[in-house]
């Protein structure tokens, strides 16, 4: 599959800090990417590279080999923060508004039924609520009809309900072979999402592929949890077992075993909870931190 984009050794030096030392990677066409990583990890330093709106200190990207341009912000699209919406504008106006800004746009009956926006067209900005808001905001991002849509921490804020509505959106405008790259603190998100991810951590890029890929690779266990309660003080220290928020956590890479052992030790198995590693864990194993904000 061709590359949409290329980010080839790119470096962004501050004075005295190096936000983005030396990073590379490549965005296939029609998948959503992911740029992971905690607070500073160089990921906005990156994104706004790519987007062209930063000058990189060294390094390129280029959109189907071609170098970013002045052209390029015709070709792409950015989800705004709130701060875009101006005040006493419809949501109507403001499709309207942001429409006359490029050449090429969406037609408009489209755009309102992909980003379910019908329900609300007349009302003021101002009165939307979280969810209604991130959807205007991103089909202003679409509203150039771009083969290429940056969303940048998207969903934080919303509900867990207006979240999932977001990520439909999300998969059906994949679905349309148009390029995602995402940035999120949300690690579900990030599973929910994307093809592929790369994490960064203090300018430079600690592991990268396929979400399964990253698993398989960093995990052979799964965890076991049981019900504190259940579980005796000397049968937490003759095995070592960890206790996380009231619950025993047994890390086994062999289930069936684990659990034989806990029935020949007579533990009840009431409330027992196997779970693999997510997104999280390996986030938490090569950073040393969670990524939830
Ligand atoms: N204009 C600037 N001048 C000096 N240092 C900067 C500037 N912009 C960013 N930095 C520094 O570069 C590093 C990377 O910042 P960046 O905003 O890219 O990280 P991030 O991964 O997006 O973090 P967050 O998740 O908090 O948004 C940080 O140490 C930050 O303080």
């Amino acid at each position: 599959m061709s590359a949409a984009i290329s980010v080839q050794s790119l470096t962004k030096q501050y004075k005295a800090v190096c936000a983005v030392n030396n990073v590379s990677f490549e965005v296939t066409q029609g998948h959503c990417f992911g740029l992971l990583g905690p607070n500073g990890a160089g990921k906005t330093t990156t994104i706004e590279i790519m987007e062209g709106i930063i000058a990189a200190t060294s390094g390129q990207v280029l959109y189907q080999g071609e170098v970013v341009d002045q052209h390029t912000a015709q070709k792409i699209g950015i989800q705004f923060q709130n701060t875009a919406l101006q005040d006493f504008l419809t949501v109507k106006e403001t499709l309207n508004l942001f429409a006359s800004f490029y050449e090429h746009t969406i037609a408009q009956p489209i755009l309102i039924e992909l980003c379910d926006l019908a329900d609300f067209l007349d009302r003021d900005n101002r009165l939307l609520s979280g969810g209604q808001r991130q959807r205007l905001l991103l089909a202003l991002a679409l509203i150039n009809d771009p083969q290429i849509i940056f969303l940048d921490e998207p969903t934080t804020g919303l509900d867990p309900h207006a979240r999932r509505k977001f990520w439909q959106l999300i998969k059906n405008i994949k679905s349309q072979n148009k390029t995602i790259v995402l940035t999120t603190h949300y690690m579900d998100e990030a599973e929910q999402l994307c093809d592929d991810i790369v994490i960064m951590n203090q300018g430079e890029i600690i592991e990268s592929g396929t979400p399964h890929q990253l698993l398989t690779k960093h995990f052979h266990e799964v965890f076991i949890y049981l019900p504190k309660a259940q579980v005796s003080d000397e049968l937490l220290q003759k095995y070592q077992w960890r206790v996380v928020s009231e619950r025993v956590e047994i890390t086994t890479d062999n289930v069936e075993k684990t659990l034989t052992l806990l029935m020949a030790e007579s533990v009840s198995l009431e409330g027992l909870h196997v779970k693999s590693a997510n997104l999280d864990d390996l986030f938490l194993k090569l950073t040393g931190h969670s990524l939830q904000a």
